[in-house]
């Protein structure tokens, strides 16, 4: 059995990964961490995700390295907020645990802390900004495209729920660093995040990241390479997180047998490329 302690555990995503862990024959939920002094501590887990009692009591992160050494899980998936999930990591990978985080909104330097942890503690390790499989195929899609449509204008546009803290979604975010990367232009200079005013005419090399959010959008995600006298669209929909805690399952799988050390891909669960 795979023990997976979820942090986030009673928000949107945290709450489907415990359901649909409990679903699975291999792997099984050991802890559950909610934001730290937590007024859910104490509450078992599979009842506040909405299904039978798990025997698995919240706790709040102030406590995470104490719940994690009790534990003892092989794995830990976070689905938090970037600050919090940046201490979660450091945590966690001290404490030996493997981790799958799909929390988006790290900074660069939150980032490069996160794969410095992963490295110095040695385990395995999957961050990934969108688990779904046909997004993972969408950004495969954009390298083999940017090359060949490198004088088009190129524009990005994500829209969310209306609860969504970060902006522009962390998949948006990938989608603009794979298509920068292909085309050899630096990131620093040709994100446009949002136009407003007298802004001057669009250069040849600059890519727009727009973001747009409403109601219970799960997570739209299109990217137009823009001609004259024509343009082709690329669009990932995901019409529910099931998409997404399908390629977390996938996730946890792989995980302990990872190269250690190393942040691996979905590419990398999802055997793509
Ligand atoms: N990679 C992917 O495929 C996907 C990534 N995401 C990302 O996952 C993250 C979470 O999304 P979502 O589930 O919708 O958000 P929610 O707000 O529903 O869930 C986040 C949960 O984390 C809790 N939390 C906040 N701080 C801490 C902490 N320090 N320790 C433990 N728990 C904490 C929140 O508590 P409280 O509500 O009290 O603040 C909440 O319950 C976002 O960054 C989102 O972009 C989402 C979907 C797919
Ligand atoms: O917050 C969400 O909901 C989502 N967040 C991820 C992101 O920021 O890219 C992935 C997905 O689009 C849903």
């Amino acid at each position: 059995m795979i023990r997976v302690a979820v942090t986030g555990a009673a928000g949107r995503m945290g709450s489907g990964i415990i359901r649909k862990i409990t679903a699975q024959d291999d792997m099984e939920v050991v802890a559950a961490i909610e934001m730290p002094n937590t007024p859910l501590a104490g509450k078992d887990a599979g009842l506040q995700a909405g299904i039978d009692e798990l025997g698995v009591e919240i706790t709040g992160s102030e406590k995470l390295e104490e719940t994690l050494n009790a534990a003892k899980p092989d794995v830990l998936v976070d689905f938090t907020i970037a600050h919090a999930a940046v201490e979660t990591i450091k945590t966690a990978t001290s404490c030996g645990v493997n981790i799958v985080v799909g929390t988006t909104g790290f900074t660069e330097e939150q980032m490069a802390s996160n794969v410095k942890n992963v490295a110095d503690n040695n385990v395995g390790a999957v961050i990934s900004s969108n688990m779904a499989i046909g997004v993972n195929v969408f950004f495969n899609t954009l390298k083999k495209l940017a090359p060949l449509l490198y004088d088009y204008d190129i524009e990005i546009i994500e829209a969310h729920h209306n609860q969504k803290k970060d902006a522009p979604s962390g998949t948006a975010v990938t989608a603009f660093e794979v298509i920068a990367a292909e085309l050899g232009r630096d990131t620093e200079e040709v994100g446009v995040f949002g136009r407003k005013g007298l802004v001057g005419k669009r250069t040849p090399e600059e890519i727009g990241v727009h973001a747009i959010r409403g109601g219970d959008i799960v997570g739209d995600h299109t990217v137009m390479f823009i001609g004259d006298g024509e343009r082709l669209e690329v669009k990932h929909q995901a019409h529910t997180r099931e998409v997404f805690i399908a390629g977390v399952i996938r996730a946890i799988r792989y995980v302990p047998t990872a190269e250690k050390g190393v942040v691996s891909s979905m590419n990398d669960v999802l055997g793509l490329e």
